[in-house]
């Protein structure tokens, strides 16, 4: 079990929850009511701050209703919350590209995260030649 500090922005979101058994991973709510034309950015905030714990980074991703419910894209295609993002203003934002006129209301869930052990440290050492066997480039197993 880990404990994390959660900041909250606004009160008109419900608190997070950890719904053990479903998915583990936890929806983040849209902190303010956003109106988006199509073709429109915007950094959607989500209302919350956290301290993650040591050693941990977030990720953040769309629902998998997200499109279908909003007509929103990701544009980072996947949010990293670093470990470091942890003072008092460093809320979290969804960054949103609306394929359609779109409304999200306050308190829609709009994403979701969990937390991930941060990958060990990694020193690059350089050869000429790979011992491993050729697969044969990139996307050569072909369609079915
Ligand atoms: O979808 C996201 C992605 C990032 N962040 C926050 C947390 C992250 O720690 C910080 C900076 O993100 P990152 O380092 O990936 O962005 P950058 O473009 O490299 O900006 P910076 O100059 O802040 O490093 O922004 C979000 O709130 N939502």
């Amino acid at each position: 079990m880990e404990t994390i500090k959660i900041k909250y922005f606004s009160d008109k979101i419900e608190k997070l929850t950890y719904v053990a058994g479903k998915s583990d991973w936890i929806d983040l709510r849209a902190a303010e009511d956003i109106t988006m034309k199509q073709g429109e950015f915007k950094l959607i905030p989500l209302g919350i701050a956290m301290e993650l714990p040591k050693g941990y980074e977030a990720h953040v991703i769309p629902r998998s209703s997200t499109f279908k419910n909003f007509g929103l894209l990701q544009t980072n295609s996947c949010g990293l919350i670093d470990e470091s993002y942890c003072g008092d203003n460093d809320q979290w934002f969804f960054p949103a590209l609306a394929m359609r006129d779109t409304e999200i209301h306050v308190n829609d869930r709009i994403c979701q995260f969990r937390i991930m052990e941060h990958q060990p440290q990694i020193v690059f050492e350089e050869t000429e030649k790979l011992t491993g066997k050729d697969r044969g480039g990139f996307g050569t197993t072909g369609r079915q």
